[in-house]
């Protein structure tokens, strides 16, 4: 690796194990990101996609090896921490709050300060109202900013959400499933989103859609049994007979 690769590289699982009750759900798992790589992780029921997340997010601790963000051993810290420190995840099920509205949901993942209950009603301070600007304007909901978040289409909440992830400044993003439930055109312009996204952000997505993967045009890993598979552009991935054996196969 060139010292140009160290210097670059925003995160590090290096040889992580988790456990449950003795059953390896990461299994010694490696994968390094580069700032601004898009990675999508994908593998079949099982692997350890949704384990990885938790265990770079703090939810759910190794048994041995190490997670360095930004080169700094985070694997010990608590959650809460770690989303101060830039990485923040989404999870399947959109997590927006239902009757408050698109704009103000926005504004609550943009707040700084994270005592909004404190302030929230006083007004935003500008630089967040611009960030909240631009986050609904890259989800395309500029024209919902009053609408209940409730009475959003389940696509454009997962997109609201992918949004709040944004708006929240965070360096590193984990995306688990953002295609869950959703419809081919829909899947679509989640893609679209996510190649948005650009070089200013990292992006972990976990997913099992193909067609999903294939739009994305990133590099994919390839997880089986909480262990490292395979790594390449989807047409390589797609193309390995391993892969196939253990999981493309299977969907077809
Ligand atoms: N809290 C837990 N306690 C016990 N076993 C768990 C726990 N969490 C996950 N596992 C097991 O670890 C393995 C990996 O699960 P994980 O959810 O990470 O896989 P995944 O690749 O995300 O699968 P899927 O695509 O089905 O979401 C599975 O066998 C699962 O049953």
């Amino acid at each position: 690796m060139t010292a140009g690769a160290v210097a670059d590289l925003l995160l590090a699982v290096d040889g992580v194990t988790v456990a449950f009750d003795g059953f390896k759900a990461l299994d010694g798992f490696s994968l390094t990101l580069q700032r601004g790589e898009t990675r999508v992780v994908i593998g079949p029921n099982g692997a350890g996609k949704s384990t990885l997340c938790d265990t770079i997010i703090g939810r759910v601790r190794a048994a041995s090896g190490r997670i360095l963000f930004r080169g700094e051993d985070i694997g010990a810290l608590p959650e809460q921490t770690i989303v101060a420190r830039g990485i923040c995840r989404k999870f399947q099920a959109p997590g927006v709050l239902p009757t408050l509205s698109v704009g103000d949901n926005m504004a609550l993942a943009a707040r700084r300060d994270r005592r909004w209950w404190k302030s929230f009603g006083f007004g935003i301070p500008a630089a967040e109202r611009t960030s909240v600007d631009a986050a609904l304007a890259m989800i395309g909901l500029a024209d919902r900013r009053d609408a209940p978040a409730g009475e959003l289409s389940h696509g454009e909440k997962q997109w609201l959400e992918i949004g709040m992830v944004v708006a929240t400044g965070a360096e590193l993003l984990l995306l688990d499933e953002p295609t869950a439930g959703m419809g081919p055109a829909e899947t679509a312009r989640t893609a679209e989103l996510i190649r948005s996204l650009g070089e200013g952000r990292t992006v972990l997505v976990i997913d099992h859609d193909m067609s999903f993967v294939e739009q994305l045009a990133a590099p994919v890993t390839v997880m089986h049994q909480g262990r490292f598979l395979k790594q390449g552009s989807i047409a390589e991935v797609r193309a390995d007979p391993e892969v196939a054996a253990v999981y493309l196969g299977h969907t077809g």
